[in-house]
């Protein structure tokens, strides 16, 4: 039998599970993962964080001693960025004293993202340029279709505007499908986003490799993103999700998510 030591932790109620792995020890096989990530037969969550030094990543080519973000989706695949999951590793990071100060840096797949320990148990986490692309692009739910904004935050988005009653409605237990297939290879994540009023907006999203979930950290930057290009709104953007509460500012194209970050306890599974 083996044992793993884990965490578990939440931003906005997107949660994670927390393996620490500094030499690389665990085979992160997507049958592990999703069997952790199982709600009624393992721990349950939305993904998984594995806190290792870069350094043991094969790919990665920068500071060896930085902590890297090794994300993974619920049902075991890969992602680029989890701007929810930057958060809660930040936050253990900080927790088990494994950096030194409120301001660092952190490895990911999609580059080294720098965080900021804020006030009031909040998190600003750098998530780099946000690249809106003109590519036509099409989402479906339920026989209901919705013109989107496709955005890349490092991993892939799909932003549709919808009516508020619509937003409420959804039946986001089935997968949205887009058109055309070819816009995003390898799946996307789907963002249904009503606008508020002046730069608030409320948003729900279907999650690539996990399903709906209650918040998605690139998924709220792709929103504020999609919609600071239609509105020519320019200052801070409030998200409201089904999990809490989020906000993104930008400097140009480059985009800084605050919000939350918990870690709730620790625990042993056995497999
Ligand atoms: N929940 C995350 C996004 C996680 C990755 C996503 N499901 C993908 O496959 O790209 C966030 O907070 O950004």
């Amino acid at each position: 039998m083996r044992r793993y030591s884990f965490h578990k932790g939440h931003g906005t109620e997107n949660d994670f599970i927390i393996l620490d792995d500094s030499y690389g020890l665990h085979d992160m096989q997507p049958e592990l993962i999703s069997h952790l990530c199982d709600r009624h037969a393992g721990v349950g969550a939305d993904g998984v964080l594995r806190v290792i030094r870069a350094g043991q990543i094969g790919c990665w080519d920068g500071d060896p001693q930085l902590w890297f973000m090794d994300y993974y989706n619920a049902d075991g695949s890969i992602a680029e960025m989890c701007g929810n999951g930057l958060r809660v590793f930040a936050r253990h990071l900080i927790n088990e004293q494994l950096v030194t100060s409120g301001s660092f840096d952190v490895a990911t797949r999609a580059g080294v993202k720098h965080v900021e320990i804020g006030h009031q148990g909040l998190i600003s986490v750098g998530l780099g340029r946000v690249t809106l692309l003109d590519d036509p692009v099409r989402v479906s739910v339920d026989g209901r279709t919705w013109d989107a904004r496709k955005v890349d935050v490092g991993n892939p988005h799909a932003v549709a505007f919808v009516d508020d009653d619509v937003l409420d409605d959804l039946p986001l237990y089935t997968a949205p499908t887009w058109g055309p297939a070819s816009a995003f290879p390898d799946g996307v994540n789907v963002e249904f986003v009503h606008v508020d009023g002046p730069g608030r907006l409320d948003m729900r999203v279907f999650e690539r490799g996990v399903g709906e979930t209650r918040s998605c950290g690139t998924g709220v930057v792709a929103s504020a993103a999609a919609y600071r290009a239609a509105s020519g709104h320019d200052g801070t953007v409030r998200v409201h999700v089904p999990g809490g509460d989020l906000e993104v500012t930008f400097d140009g194209d480059e985009a800084t998510l605050t919000g939350p970050a918990v870690i709730i306890g620790r625990g042993e599974l056995w497999l």
